[in-house]
């Protein structure tokens, strides 16, 4: 599926600014502990992409936002990245809401796609360079559900295909949940623990088998649709291997989709683990409940964007956030960020001022620590509030504030 146009990335060497800070460190969710990353030439990072309706929301934006800013501080440590993203184009939330809205779930699926892509431009998040839909990874997925076939790592029930957790020894690992807290987890978040006949309550769907009036496609088990988790263990498979830098998405996917996303990968494969680190962004809220679909109390970027709103200062709002504190969307915070805004681009366009260097290193340090964005932000108003003599530091914030979080002044 096409991604959507990049960025430019300013390269800070070409403005005599030093050699690269600190490695990237992050909360891992498998270890429960910040720790380095420590990639290759090559980078490699999945994030989970939408599940096409109600797109593009703030709570998307925000988690989007947080990878994005992994993706920029590798690059400023040298390091190429390979970015692979999915799109759920085909599963039953969204089947539900083609259905409930009497559109047909393909032209859904593309609409917010693309709506998602814009969103994604104006908010200059640097694009992954597979974007794969589910429906396009089919054959792979069902390449992979055959080999744990013949692995005897599936089992049958009224023609749909389940996963058994006792395929994976390592299960559990990625979100270190007991089996009694994943099961309210695991309900709630797509699964089917009181389905009878399961081996296991919690044992996944990799294929479910035809539904009447539902798209399906033939496989060797069958004319049906994949389950959720595979789709992720596929795509990750096929264009970045075992062992990326890091899966990411928000805390709401470590369980049971990043769990059994790992197992699904783990088990066919042989090897472990699937993600070196699983890196999760916190819940945007409003009125107190976490921004969704099923709740229906979103904001949306592109309604903000077509009222006015600087995507800029949208950006601005989101990263004044901790990525993994939960926090709570009010108006007043988006006025605070387009206040900033403007006081940073009065300050770059002043003829001198303090010097740049120290403030990308208090930039480089700040996000090399779990990405702590509001440090940088707030490293970013102490320049701008004070005065210098030099004649070059416009220019090179200007850079800097592009570069590593984004923010076009
Ligand atoms: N309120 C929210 N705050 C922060 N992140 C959110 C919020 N709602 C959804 N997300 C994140 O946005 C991403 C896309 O969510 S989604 O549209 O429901 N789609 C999916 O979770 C699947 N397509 C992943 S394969 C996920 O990483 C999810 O954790
Ligand atoms: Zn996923």
């Amino acid at each position: 599926m096409r991604s959507w146009s990049a960025p430019r990335i300013p390269r800070l060497s070409d403005l005599g600014l030093a050699g690269p800070g600190p490695a990237l460190r992050l909360f891992d969710s498998a270890t429960r502990t910040v720790k380095a990353t420590d990639p290759g030439p090559v980078a490699r990072m999945y994030v989970c992409g939408i599940t096409p309706y109600d797109a593009t929301h703030l709570g998307h934006a925000n988690t989007y936002l947080a990878f994005d800013l992994v993706g920029r501080v590798w690059r400023d440590l040298g390091h190429e990245v390979l970015y692979v993203q999915n799109a759920t184009d085909v599963d039953d939330p969204l089947l539900e809401r083609a259905e409930a809205t009497g559109v047909d779930w393909r032209d859904l699926a593309e609409r917010e796609i693309e709506l998602f892509r814009t969103d994604m431009e104006a908010l200059r998040v640097v694009p992954p360079a597979h974007y794969v839909g589910a429906v396009e990874a089919i054959p792979m997925i069902v390449e992979m559900i055959e080999g744990l076939k013949e692995s005897g790592l599936t089992y049958d029930l009224d023609g749909d295909l389940y996963f058994p957790v006792t395929a994976d020894a390592r299960f559990g690992e990625v979100s270190g949940l007991t089996a009694a807290e994943m099961l309210p987890l695991f309900a709630e978040r797509g699964g089917d623990p009181a389905r009878t006949g399961k081996k296991d309550p919690l044992d996944a769907l990799l294929w479910l088998a035809e539904r009447p009036g539902e798209p399906s496609w033939d496989s060797p088990f069958g004319k049906g649709r994949p389950g959720w988790h595979i789709e992720c263990s596929a795509i990750s498979l096929r264009h970045l291997g075992m062992s990326f830098d890091v899966e990411g998405g928000g805390s709401d996917l470590t369980f049971p989709h990043h769990e059994f996303s790992a197992s699904h990968a783990q088990a066919a494969t042989g090897e472990h683990p699937h993600a070196r680190a699983y890196v999760h962004a916190g819940m945007v809220a409003l009125d107190g409940e976490k921004m969704s679909k099923s709740r229906g109390n979103l904001v949306f970027v592109s309604r903000l964007r077509t009222s006015g709103t600087d995507p800029m200062a949208i950006r601005l709002a989101l990263l004044a956030h901790h990525y993994r504190a939960d926090w709570e969307w009010t108006a007043p915070q988006l006025d605070a960020a387009t206040e900033r805004l403007s006081r940073w681009r009065a300050a770059v366009e002043r003829p001198t001022a303090a010097p740049a260097a120290p403030v990308l290193a208090e930039i480089r340090t700040a996000l090399t620590t779990d990405l702590d964005a509001p440090a940088a932000l707030a490293a970013l108003d102490r320049w701008a509030a004070a005065d210098g003599a030099d004649a070059e530091a416009p220019a090179q914030i200007r850079a800097i504030t592009d570069a590593l979080l984004g923010v076009e002044l």
